[in-house]
């Protein structure tokens, strides 16, 4: 699931081009952005033409142009600063559009597929993918793409405009250009090569900062602050170097650039000036043009050179979009709108990792609807695991899980619309994430538009009186970001008020109250306990005292052989 593990993206396709179905909402705008800019460049070729001959024809001549070369030329510069003005702004636009595109794909994919949070992923690495990359690619597809289709444009018309003036003056173009586009070629390798260690290296020193951010409790408790600034130090160190090695060798390949240019003027001056039959008036002139058209064409040759750091972070941004779900929906999409709780079947559900690790051995377990079950069983059995797949987190490799309502059919919980899906089973994990802002946004990520009375209602349920010495803004009040104002109790309630905030169905708490004194832990049971008839609870624990008040308790060790084998304990 690594996104630096390409293997998963189909090769067959340029990754610049398989991202391009993503943008396909904005392809008029772009197409536009094309137009818009081939206009500009247009104007200032004309206007360096008009004004190169206007101005050879004072100095040679001593004589004024008509005046319809004033005012076309005149015309050419209000043009331009039209032009100039709507380019920027809709290249501002596209790119924010494109820019935005990207990152809600990129943010769909991650959230497919990165529950699994496999050994090689890391936030870090993802974070630089979202933010970096993105922004690499909204350039090369807001201004890149357009600038490489406008010249190609340019570059057929000045090419034909030259030829009818004479073939020696478009050969002289077009062989300067095969000239540079030869001596480019055996630099693409290497120029990539650095383009990508640029990348690599950003990659890993924001993962090195997500990494030294989360763990700065750590830090100062072991002393190593030193230790973290060498690495810092160290990372930036490998970040500068890269981009020094990458902006020389850019340095370089400008100059090549420039020669090249150099030698393209003289070649259509030259041919200009031993052309029979052209007014030697015209040469500074077609110069002029030849010099305004050669500014966008080497600026294209340029980008052709920095293609593959391109490529490489499509390619990175296009896994993350493709990123397989981890609990994929079947289709047909089965209507499912069953009233009162709702049982679960499992029938031989087992899960592996991606490693190939054996996570949950294949099991067979019934919950009836409105039954409280606890499940119990020793460390590493694959409770969390079960949990995960019970609210469809993941699916299992082997076996079915069903949710069984009072009356009528059982459905797969794969065949459920997912919307639906989330206002029936709800899962609560004893390191529930709690995000930054304030305890109203926080219930209102699970329950848009819930009121503060029907938040604060939710919470009292689950334990938590917003006293005015506490909690100064009531629900407003800030608990700032992964809940660092909150303690673990107060992190729990939050947790399951915001389950409970949804009115799930089936509500699986998984070590939930795990670090809870007994009696916090004692009124969040009797919360759940409130529940029972309505809602069907399983409750995943290792202490017994947790698991006292559940209907029926199971040893998940005893879910392994079918129903009718499985050894029978006594319900409560
Ligand atoms: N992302 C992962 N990749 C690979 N293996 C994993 C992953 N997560 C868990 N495992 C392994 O799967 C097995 C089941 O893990 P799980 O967390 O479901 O167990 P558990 O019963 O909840 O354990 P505990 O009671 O200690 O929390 C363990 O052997 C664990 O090491």
């Amino acid at each position: 699931m690594s996104l630096q593990n390409t293997d998963k993206v189909t090769r067959r396709e340029d990754p610049l081009w398989g991202l391009l179905p993503y943008l396909s909402a904005h392809r008029m705008a772009l197409a536009w952005t094309v137009l818009v800019g081939l206009a500009n460049n247009l104007a200032l070729v004309f206007l360096a033409v008009t004004g190169s001959y206007t101005v050879t024809l004072a100095l040679v001549e001593d004589e004024l142009a008509d005046p319809g070369w004033w005012i076309a030329g005149g015309a050419a510069v209000l043009l331009r600063a039209i032009l100039t003005w709507h380019e920027m702004d809709i290249s501002h636009s596209i790119a924010y559009r494109v820019l935005a595109a990207l990152r809600m794909a990129l943010f769909d994919g991650f959230s497919r597929g990165v529950p699994s949070r496999a050994p090689g992923q890391h936030t870090g690495r993802l974070a630089a993918t979202a933010m970096g990359d993105t922004e690499k690619l909204e350039f090369f597809y807001a201004h890149t793409l357009t600038q490489l289709a406008g010249s190609a444009v340019l570059l057929l018309g000045g090419t034909v405009a030259l030829f009818r003036i004479g073939g020696s003056l478009a050969a002289g173009l077009v062989l300067g250009l095969a000239a540079l586009v030869l001596l480019t070629l055996p630099w693409l390798r290497t120029n990539a090569r650095l383009g990508e260690e640029v990348q690599r290296a950003k990659a890993d020193q924001s993962a090195l900062a997500v990494d030294l951010l989360s763990g700065s409790r750590e830090i100062l408790g072991f002393g190593l602050q030193e230790h973290v600034q060498q690495q810092l130090a160290a990372a930036t160190h490998t970040v500068a170097r890269a981009e020094r090695r990458l902006k020389s060798r850019e340095a370089a390949s400008a100059s090549m650039r420039e020669l090249c240019s150099l030698g393209i003027l003289v070649a259509v001056f030259l041919a200009a000036w031993n052309r029979p039959g052209l007014d030697p008036l015209w040469i500074p002139a077609v110069v002029a043009g030849t010099l305004t058209l050669l500014s966008p064409l080497m600026e294209a040759v340029a980008v052709f050179t920095q293609l593959q750091p391109h490529r490489a972070s499509a390619a990175r941004v296009l896994e993350g979009i493709s990123m397989p779900a981890e609990g994929p929906v079947l289709t047909p999409v089965l209507p499912f709108a069953a009233v009162g709780p709702l049982g679960i079947e499992i029938q031989g559900a087992g899960f592996s990792y991606g490693d190939g690790t054996t996570a949950l051995e294949p099991c067979w377990l019934s919950v009836g609807p409105g039954e409280h079950l606890g499940i119990s069983g020793r460390s590493g059995a694959g409770k969390t695991t079960l949990a995960r797949l019970l609210v469809r987190l993941w699916s299992p490799d082997t076996g079915s899980i069903k949710l069984v309502p009072s009356a009528g059919e059982s459905v797969d919980v794969s065949s459920v619309d997912p919307r639906v899906f989330r206002g029936l089973v709800t899962l609560v994990e004893q390191d529930a994430t709690i995000f930054h802002g304030s305890l109203l946004e926080n219930m209102q990520l699970a329950v848009p538009g819930a009121s503060a009375t029907q938040v604060q209602g939710v919470l009292g349920r689950a334990g938590l009186v917003l006293d005015a010495g506490r909690w100064p803004d009531g629900v407003h009040t800030m608990i700032g970001e992964s809940g660092t104002s909150v303690s673990g109790g107060e992190r729990a309630r939050i947790a399951l008020a915001r389950a409970l905030l949804v009115q799930p169905r089936i509500l699986v708490l998984d070590e939930t109250t795990a670090s809870l004194d007994a009696a916090t832990e004692a009124v969040l049971l009797d919360a759940v306990a409130a529940l029972s008839g309505d809602t069907t609870v399983i409750t995943i624990s290792h202490r017994d005292s947790t698991l006292a008040r559940c209907d029926r308790m199971v040893d998940l060790a005893d879910l392994h052989s079918s129903p009718l084998s499985q050894p029978h304990r006594p319900s409560r």
